[in-house]
C-alpha cells in the first residue's frame, strides 16, 4: 500500500507537484494520467525515493520514504522514464549486475532470479544479446525485468510505452496487464486510451494537482453526465423556459428556435447526473409536452482536456510549463494520433 499525503515539490519558484494526496491499495494497475509537464515523473521520483519532497509524506507499506528509505525502496521496482541501461552489456550481464545491486548475494540465487525476471518480461532467447542491439521495445522489457528483481510488491513504470511503435506498445501493455495479476502496478502516461485499457484505477494530474480519480468507468460515468441537452417542447417560450429553468443543475439555457408553438433550446447539465428525466417531467408538469430530447455527452477525451486546461483561459498556464512542453491541445493531438495509430494496428 502506498499513502501519499499533501505531497509538494517546488523547483525554485515553480511548483511541479502541488499538495497531492492519494492512496494506492494492494493489487491492481493504477494509472497516473496527465499531459507533459503535469508532474507525473516528479511524483514517481519522490515515491521511489529518487528525489525528496519539499513537503508532505510518502509511506510504502507503512515505511516513510524519507525516514526509512531502504525498507520503503525494498517494496518497489522502478522503471524510470530513461532507464539506466548499460549498452555494452548483454541482457544477462546487466540483469545479474542489477540483482547484485539489489542485494541478492549468492551467485546461484542471482542466476535464478534473473532467469525468472527475464522470462516474466518476455526476454527468453535474448539473454546473450547486447543491449545496444535491442529494439526500444526489448529495452523496455529489460528495464521491466530489472524492476522485477529483488521481488518487490509494487512496480512503478514511468511512461513505459513512450517511443514504442504501435505493435510494441500493444505488447508492453499486455505485459503490464500480466504483471498486474501478481503486483501492484503504477504507470504514468499521457495517453488517455492507454490508461483506459490498461488500468483499473486512474489518477488524473494537471499542473501538479490531482484533478480526478476513479475507475475508468467511474470517471466516464461521472464526467459524461456533464454535457449539453437539446430539446423541443410545445408551448410558449415563457412557459418552456420557466419550466426548464426550475430543473436544478441545468444552466445556460438558450432558445435556439421558436415556431408554430414549438420551442427548441439547449442547456448545459452540470449536475453530475443525467437530467433528461427531470427536464422532461418539469416540462410535462408545466403543460409543455416534450417533442424531442437528447443529451450530447462529453467523451472522456473532452473531459480529460477540460480537466487538464486551466479554467480561466482554457489553455495551460504559461508560467507552469516551460517552453519545451507542448500545450494541452498539442498534447491531446499527439494523444489522438498515438491512439489512432494504435487502434489502426489492433
Ligand atoms: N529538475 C527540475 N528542475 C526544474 N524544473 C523541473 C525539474 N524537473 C521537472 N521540472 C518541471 O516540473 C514540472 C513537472 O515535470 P514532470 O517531469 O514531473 O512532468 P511529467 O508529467 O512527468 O511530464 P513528462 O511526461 O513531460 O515528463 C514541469 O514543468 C517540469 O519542467
Amino acid at each position: 500500500m502506498i499513502e501519499v499525503e499533501h505531497l509538494t515539490k517546488r523547483y525554485g519558484s515553480h511548483t511541479a507537484v502541488d499538495d497531492i494526496s492519494f492512496t494506492v491499495e494492494d493489487g491492481g494497475i493504477y494509472g497516473l494520467l496527465g499531459p507533459n509537464g503535469a508532474g507525473k515523473s516528479t511524483t514517481m521520483n519522490i515515491i521511489t525515493g529518487y528525489i525528496s519532497a519539499t513537503d508532505g509524506t510518502v509511506k510504502i507499506d507503512g515505511h516513510d520514504i524519507a525516514d526509512e528509505p531502504a525498507a520503503a525502496k525494498a517494496c518497489i521496482g522502478y522503471l524510470p522514464e530513461l532507464p539506466p541501461l548499460y549498452q555494452e552489456m548483454t541482457v544477462q550481464e546487466y540483469l545479474l549486475f542489477v540483482a547484485e545491486l539489489k542485494g541478492t548475494r549468492k551467485k546461484a540465487d542471482r542466476a535464478a532470479a534473473v532467469e525468472h525476471a527475464a522470462a516474466r518480461a518476455g526476454l527468453q532467447g535474448m539473454e546473450q544479446r547486447l543491449i545496444r542491439n535491442l529494439s526500444k521495445g526489448y529495452r523496455q522489457r529489460v528495464g521491466i525485468a530489472a524492476a522485477l528483481l529483488g521481488t518487490p510488491k509494487i512496480i512503478i513504470l514511468d511512461e513505459p510505452t513512450v517511443g514504442l511503435d504501435p505493435a510494441q506498445m500493444i505488447e508492453i501493455r499486455s505485459l503490464i496487464r500480466d504483471l498486474g495479476k501478481t503486483h501492484t502496478v503504477i504507470l504514468s502516461s499521457h495517453i488517455l486510451s492507454e490508461v483506459q485499457t490498461v488500468c483499473d484505477r486512474v489518477l488524473i494530474i494537471a499542473h501538479g494537482r490531482l484533478v480526478a480519480q476513479g475507475t475508468p468507468e467511474e470517471l466516464a460515468a461521472q464526467l459524461t453526465a456533464k454535457g449539453t441537452i437539446t430539446a423541443t417542447a410545445q408551448g410558449s417560450r415563457e412557459a418552456v423556459v420557466a419550466a426548464a429553468g426550475k430543473v436544478p443543475g441545468l444552466t445556460d439555457l438558450r432558445v435556439t428556435d421558436e415556431k408554430g408553438g414549438e420551442v427548441s433550446f439547449t442547456a448545459v447539465s452540470t449536475a453530475g447526473t443525467d437530467l433528461r428525466g427531470a427536464l422532461s417531467l418539469a416540462l410535462a408538469q408545466a403543460g409543455c409536452p416534450v417533442l424531442s430530447l437528447s443529451a450530447e455527452t462529453m467523451s472522456l477525451e473532452d473531459v480529460f482536456l477540460q480537466l487538464t486546461e486551466t479554467p480561466e483561459s482554457g489553455k495551460p498556464e504559461s508560467d507552469a510549463a516551460p517552453a519545451e512542453n507542448p500545450p494541452a491541445e498539442a498534447a491531446a493531438e499527439e494523444n489522438e494520433k498515438e491512439a489512432d495509430s494504435d487502434e489502426s494496428n489492433l
